[in-house]
């Protein structure tokens, strides 16, 4: 997980007098899922559509497998999932896809493999208006890895979807990814992105304002206390060996020991909130 597919710096783009993004820089390593996360209106939809080349920047570096995003050579290696769904439905689903892979011009063999890899084999002369939430949005997805690309870019994959459809939606990013897969994601779902991200980059009003592993974020973040329950208190005392050694020298009957992380959300927003 060493080499950087994705190589952001100093990004920048604005819509008329609307800064979207300003000064961004990340870096997305090979081989990870990271989380691009972030408010409503923070910028991340604008940089996923700068990095895959659907706009061009006013300013800054961005380098996508070694190249520029509008580059011909990444094309096939480049998959994109954003909420238009664009399904047919008075098509089937094969039919969806052999008509996506004509388009594009994909060898049709790969119709079956990737039917196979989302689970709807069994579903594929089905009508698409005939399929659950659930099973269309596994159809999206098929076809956005029909080509077996390398690396990812997945707007909000699971917004909108009920838990049960968006756990299936997290087990197919997270069993592409076990294949090798990069995964660059955007998500308002901060336990999604603790579930699932190695690394993740908060972006607020058009810049990073911190990145890293979720759990070292946590730690970071960190009031360093522990809570303590006994048959007769629930109390915190601070996180330090010598003191819980006293601590638990006095106590009868201890029911619970753990120390206080804040989750991802909770380190988000005091972040953002600091910022503000
Ligand atoms: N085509 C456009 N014309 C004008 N302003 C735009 C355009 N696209 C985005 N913006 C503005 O740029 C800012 C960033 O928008 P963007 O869609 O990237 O945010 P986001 O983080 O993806 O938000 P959300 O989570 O709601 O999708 C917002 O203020 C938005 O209104």
């Amino acid at each position: 997980m060493d080499k950087n597919v994705i190589e952001v710096k100093q990004l920048s783009k604005s819509f008329q007098k609307t800064v979207a993004l300003q000064g961004c820089d990340f870096s997305v390593r090979k081989g990870e899922i990271f989380g691009f996360l972030g408010p409503s209106g923070a910028g991340k939809t604008t940089t996923i559509k700068l990095l895959t080349g659907q706009l061009k920047s006013d300013g800054g570096d961005i380098q996508i497998l070694g190249e520029k995003p509008f580059s011909s050579k990444i094309k096939s290696q480049i998959g994109i999932m954003s909420d238009n769904s664009g399904l047919y439905e008075k098509m089937s689903v094969y039919d969806n896809l052999l008509l996506f892979a004509k388009i594009y011009d994909i060898d049709k063999r790969c119709i079956e493999k990737v039917l196979e890899e989302v689970d709807l084999l069994d579903a594929k002369k089905q009508l698409v208006s005939q399929l659950s939430k659930g099973m269309k949005q596994r159809l999206i997805f098929a076809r956005t890895i029909i080509h077996s690309p390398s690396l990812l870019f997945l707007d909000e994959p699971t917004a909108n979807l009920d838990p049960s459809t968006a756990n299936e939606v997290r087990e197919i990013i997270k069993k592409l990814n076990a294949k090798g897969t990069t995964v660059f994601l955007t998500t308002h779902n901060m336990e999604e992105a603790d579930e699932m991200c190695h690394r993740v980059a908060f972006l607020n009003h058009g810049h990073i304002i911190e990145s890293g592993h979720p759990e070292d974020l946590k730690l970071k973040y960190s009031k360093k206390q522990i809570r303590m329950k006994t048959s007769q208190e629930d109390y915190t005392i601070p996180l330090d060996p010598k003191l819980l050694k006293q601590e638990l020298e006095h106590i009868d009957e201890l029911l619970m020991i753990h120390s206080i992380e804040p989750t991802l959300k909770e380190v988000f927003l005091t972040l953002t909130k600091e910022e503000s």
